[in-house]
């Protein structure tokens, strides 16, 4: 639909732009990245004309653009560019209805009915309808940009070139925009080429970007280019990571300021108090933790500075467990957001701590253990629902420096930990009678300081690895003793 050929242009003889190649489909979504001053609106005048290329070809639907008349180039393309100014006092209709000219009939060129149904249908989508006779140098700047967006729909083009569309949007009307440009992109096979500031929105709605860089395109590429986090770091001079979205398969960037720094706590020992009573286990540091777990709340990987585990009647069952975790944390105060919460039905006074200090790092397991639901995965027996005591909750608190990759090693590590300590402990599962490798509902939290240099590994080959497993080892064997005692107590 648009082919860009060998082109170079600019200002004056030096061109600001140069040996661009590059091809958009119909029906595509591109989306131009670059920093300011990369020449992405000068390639937009190239494309629309309003340059003259200094050497190369550019083809749009077949043509030389320099072969299309105005009024050609209107039929085929529209434009919603950032110095798109309207200093007349036009209502918000006039302006839609501009979007039509190409189109218009006879000497007169008088709006026709399709016209004037091409106009309804565009304020409806682009929610203009209510402006419709307000002046438009008198309404928002958002306002005027979909006002803008109308107009360059109601052109009916194929192409539409968007050269920062969403410039003066707030949150909601950007996503509503994109959005619809997706739609009328599927629906109408329209070609969208599109500037864009931001990396993550451009991420989200476009099917392939080219970044450019001093006028040249350096990569182009379906949006996985955003994963090269080094040739994006050359290009716009800031330190970037890219993660993944959590609900749609496309990646995003995370910008790293310059303050940062890498140091984490000073003293490990002083950065955290334990409080503990009949209903809570609460740990608190003085600043966030790195965190995976799978916690009843602040799952995942986050980070958080406050740890719970709570006390619950054995036959608890709530339908909304985190909406109870929510309720007990207010009355203690606890800011939800900011926490890691589990639940258990031990006796919270049998909780085990062990601790261990290996060189420079820290390392402290709290365990919590019931094994009344004991389990071997590995059976192929179903389990009946019980109300037994029977949770190990672990929690294990590094003060080390770990890749999101080293986290989940240290969930192997503290999980073949607890099964090693449950194996020694001849800990069966009553329904097979075979070993138990835990119980149904166990929960594990690794939170790491992130101090000191970054470690890439924390499995069993490593040292930091051999520690959790050493502390965790430790403490889910002496707490599922403690719990043992107390059961062989209470049937006494
Ligand atoms: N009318 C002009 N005359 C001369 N030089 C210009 C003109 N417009 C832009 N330039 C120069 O061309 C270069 C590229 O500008 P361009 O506007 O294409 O960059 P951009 O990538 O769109 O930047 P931004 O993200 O800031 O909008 C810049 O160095 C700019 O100073």
């Amino acid at each position: 639909m648009i082919s860009i050929k060998n082109s170079a242009g600019g200002y004056s003889n030096t061109p600001i732009i140069r040996g661009i190649n590059l091809c958009i489909e119909k029906g595509e979504f591109f989306t131009l990245l670059g920093p300011n001053g990369s020449g992405k609106t000068t390639l937009f005048k190239l494309v629309t004309g309003q340059l003259p290329l200094q050497k190369g070809d550019i083809l749009i639907a077949g043509k030389e653009l320099s072969s299309l008349s105005s009024l050609d180039k209107a039929k085929h393309m529209a434009v919603l560019s950032q110095e798109a100014q309207v200093s007349f006092d036009y209502t918000v209709e006039e302006i839609i209805s501009l979007g039509r000219y190409p189109h218009q009939k006879g000497f007169l060129k008088k709006l026709s009915p399709l016209d004037w149904q091409v106009i309804e249908d565009v304020m409806e989508i682009t929610k203009t309808k209510q402006l419709q006779k307000s002046q438009f140098r008198l309404i928002s700047g958002g306002e005027k940009q979909r006002v803008l967006l109308a107009k360059a729909l109601a052109q009916e083009p194929e192409i539409l070139l968007l050269d920062e569309p969403t410039n003066h949007l707030d949150i909601k009307h950007t996503f509503e925009m994109l959005d619809l440009l997706k739609k009328w992109q599927k629906k109408k096979q329209l070609t969208v080429f599109a500037i864009l500031h931001d990396l993550n929105v451009a991420s989200l709605y476009s099917d392939r970007i080219g970044l450019l860089h001093h006028g040249q395109l350096l990569e182009v590429g379906d949006i996985n280019t955003l994963r090269k986090e080094e040739q994006l770091q050359k290009v716009y001079d800031v330190q970037v990571k890219t993660q993944s979205h959590p609900t749609v398969p496309k990646p995003q960037l995370l910008m790293i300021p310059n303050y940062v720094t890498t140091d984490g706590l000073n003293d490990f020992s002083q950065s955290f108090t334990i409080k503990q009573t009949e209903t809570l286990i609460h740990i608190e540091f003085n600043q966030p933790l790195r965190t995976i777990s799978n916690g009843v709340i602040g799952d995942g990987i986050q980070w958080k500075t406050h740890f719970c585990n709570f006390h619950v009647e054995k036959n608890y069952d709530s339908p909304a467990p985190k909406k109870d975790i929510q309720m007990w944390l207010a009355d203690y105060h606890i800011p939800y957001e900011q926490t890691v919460g589990m639940m258990t039905a031990v006796t919270l006074e049998d909780m085990v701590i062990t601790t261990k200090q290996l060189g420079d790092i820290d390392i402290m397991a709290v365990v919590t253990s019931g094994v009344g639901n004991a389990i071997d995965i590995t059976a192929k027996q179903e389990k009946k629902t019980t109300s037994n005591i029977g949770t190990i909750n672990i929690m294990v608190f590094v003060d080390a420096h770990l890749t999101d990759g080293a986290l989940v090693n240290a969930c192997m590590s503290a999980t073949e930990a607890k099964v090693k300590a449950l194996l020694d402990l001849q800990i069966k599962d009553p329904y097979t009678n075979t070993l138990a490798t835990g119980t149904s509902t166990d929960s594990l939290l690794i939170a790491v300081t992130q101090n000191g240099e970054r470690t890439p590994y924390a499995g069993s080959g490593t040292v930091v690895g051999k520690a959790i497993g050493e502390v965790v080892y430790q403490a889910t064997k002496e707490a599922t003793c403690n719990y043992l005692e107390r059961v062989k107590k209470n049937d006494d």
